[in-house]
């Protein structure tokens, strides 16, 4: 069971405070939203929660069956879906499952044939990830995210790029694949966090 504790986090770019003593408890089957203005400080908050940036003062904990992980193995836990992050685009779709997969394990050893039918793109299985509309390749993050066998799934923006077809996918993928983890949202949609029981408001931690 994966745990993250954050206690009087806080960070800052030079003189700008982003958000400042956020204390936080997740558990697995725990879902979180993180909403604010543009600019507020959503997407900052995700990638210190990931690790990949570092918080300024406070305090952020991984904790595993009591026991707490390395910093430098977060990544190993979590999987993200950010309009920042890039797939690579020489890659056909069958190509990049198979090389996400040699990374990360994918979830109840479903196949990659499963995975591209239930992203709803079995026609677009050799064609070059470069070559999707924005639509299909927001789908294929979502997936690479979801079907990893990771505890912890961070996800901003999720249904950008999505038409309403779309939009009932991820919410009946998140129904579906969303149990038991930790889920963080970062949105201003209420459809993308309808379903997290914990919503945080980042003016509330300038
Ligand atoms: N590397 C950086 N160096 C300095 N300032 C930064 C850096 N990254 C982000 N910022 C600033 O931090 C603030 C928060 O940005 P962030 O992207 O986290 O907001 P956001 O809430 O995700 O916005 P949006 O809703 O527009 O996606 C902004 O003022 C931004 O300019």
């Amino acid at each position: 069971m994966l745990k993250i504790h954050l206690e009087e986090a806080s960070k800052r770019f030079q003189y700008e405070w982003i958000f400042k003593n956020l204390n936080l408890e997740l558990s697995q089957g725990n879902s979180l939203a993180i909403t604010g203005s543009n600019g507020s400080g959503k997407s900052t908050l995700l990638k210190c929660l990931s690790g990949s940036i570092p918080i300024s003062s406070g305090k952020i904990d991984y904790i595993l069956d009591g026991k707490p992980i390395s910093e430098t193995d977060w990544f190993s836990y979590l999987s993200i879906s950010a309009p920042y992050m890039e797939v690579p685009e020489e890659f056909s779709l069958e190509e990049l499952l198979d090389f996400h997969f040699k990374f990360k394990k994918p979830l109840d050893g479903i196949s990659s044939k499963e995975i591209i039918e239930q992203l709803y793109l079995s026609q677009h299985a050799l064609k070059a990830v470069g070559q999707f509309s924005s639509g299909m390749k927001q789908r294929l993050k979502l997936g690479l995210a979801l079907f990893s066998d990771v505890p912890l799934i961070l996800l901003d923006e999720p249904t950008s790029n999505l038409d309403k077809k779309g939009i009932d996918w991820y919410q009946e993928m998140m129904r579906e694949y969303g149990k038991n983890r930790i889920l963080v949202i970062c949105s201003n949609e209420p459809r993308e966090y309808t379903f997290c029981e914990q919503k945080i408001t980042l003016e509330d931690f300038k």
